[in-house]
């Protein structure tokens, strides 16, 4: 198992189209690192020039502390799982998870070992006689999964693995990758998904990617609590985090801002005299709204009401500049809309941004 190291690693379809410039990445042996990003960010180039199926065509990526830009995929020691299962369908899940280890020409007992255990990690014991076609989606890509354990890699690499699957069996088989990485804590793992829910219940480390480059790096929770700019703050969290502009109008430990509606906002996020006056944007997450009969952040009109059973998400209309505000409050409120609702905020929960970037990172 091992480190791997991405220096200023940059990705140029045909010479000229770039997709990736500057990217600086160090991941950990164990780690479980997922790449999140809009559609088209790069996530599968960066993935598969890891792999070695994708030419490198800036910088450099070292695996275990060597540089492997002109290493053939079969030789880095990385083993990738599709999203497209991409099993034999005419072997057996035996055949199947053993197909790599016998090219390889590796001694029978060793294959047999390498089987026990991976099948025995994912609980595929009784299925390793079946062809695919007899499996359900969920096992298929276990199945896909154990192959790449039986080749022992030293970083597994997955792209998109559980979008084919339906919601009940995405959120079994994502339970189940959490398992095996449990049980492979040294293993080093990079994961990409579309699903948020993927990304900050697996991630030791979360990578965002936007405008051909890295956003921010960050625990699950530092992308949610302490986003570090404004991009951040909406894509991670449904719905997206609100933003309101206004101007700062109390400086200290806590700062003080005027929204542009009226309203006062109030954050931990600590500001300087200087800072008297600046046009900010605070941020202030759907679930972060609470009902209030004192200083409101924001009072409007409930537009419309989504109850959800466990939370109602209320929509208001805009007032003023600003976007159209997303309230999440606990509970069903079905006779809301039409009423006229007073929100504010916990301070703790505040953040403050100035042309896009986090004041708490200044
Ligand atoms: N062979 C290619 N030639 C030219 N451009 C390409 C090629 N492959 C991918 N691209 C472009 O590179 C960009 C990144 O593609 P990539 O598939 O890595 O994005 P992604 O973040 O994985 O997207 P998605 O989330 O939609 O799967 C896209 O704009 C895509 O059109």
């Amino acid at each position: 198992m091992a480190d791997l190291k991405l220096t200023d690693v940059g990705k140029k379809y045909g010479g000229k189209i770039e997709v990736l410039k500057n990217i600086n990445l160090d991941i950990k042996q164990g780690e479980l690192v997922v790449f999140v990003g809009p559609s088209g960010c790069g996530k599968s180039t960066l993935l598969r020039m890891i792999a070695g199926l994708e030419q490198i065509t800036d910088g450099t990526l070292e695996i275990g502390g060597s540089v492997v830009n002109d290493i053939p995929p079969a030789q880095r020691g990385i083993a990738m799982v599709f999203q497209s299962y991409a099993l034999y369908p005419h072997m057996t899940v035996r055949d199947n998870m053993a197909f790599a280890m016998k090219i390889a020409k590796k001694p029978q007992a060793e294959i047999d070992a390498a089987i026990d255990k991976a099948a025995k990690i994912l609980q595929l014991e009784d299925y390793l006689d079946r062809l695919p076609k007899a499996l359900s989606g969920g096992q298929r890509q276990r199945v896909a999964i154990g192959r790449a354990i039986v080749r022992d890699p030293q970083v597994y690499l997955f792209d998109e693995p559980l979008s084919n699957l339906d919601a009940a069996l995405r959120v079994a088989t994502r339970i189940e990758i959490a398992q095996l990485k449990e049980a492979m804590p040294d293993s080093t793992m990079i994961y990409v998904t579309h699903d948020q829910v993927e990304a900050m219940t697996l991630a030791s480390r979360i990578v965002v990617l936007a405008n051909k480059g890295i956003a921010q790096v960050g625990t699950p929770l530092e992308l949610y609590e302490r986003p570090e700019n404004e991009f951040v703050a909406q894509f991670i969290g449904s719905p997206a985090m609100n933003l309101m502009s206004g101007e700062i109008v109390g400086t200290g430990a806590q700062t003080t801002v005027k929204l542009d509606t009226g309203g006062t906002a109030i954050s931990a996020v600590p500001t300087q005299a200087a800072d008297m006056g600046l046009r900010v944007n605070i941020g202030v997450r759907p679930e972060d709204m609470i009902q209030t009969d004192g200083d409101p952040l924001f009072t409007g009109m409930v537009n419309i009401t989504e109850a959800l059973g466990e939370v109602t998400l209320l929509y208001f209309t805009p007032v003023g500049d600003n976007e159209p505000v997303i309230a999440k409050l606990p509970g069903i409120h079905r006779d809301i809309r039409g009423s006229s609702v007073s929100l504010t905020a916990d301070p703790a929960k505040v953040q403050i941004f100035h042309n896009g970037q986090s004041l708490y990172y200044r």
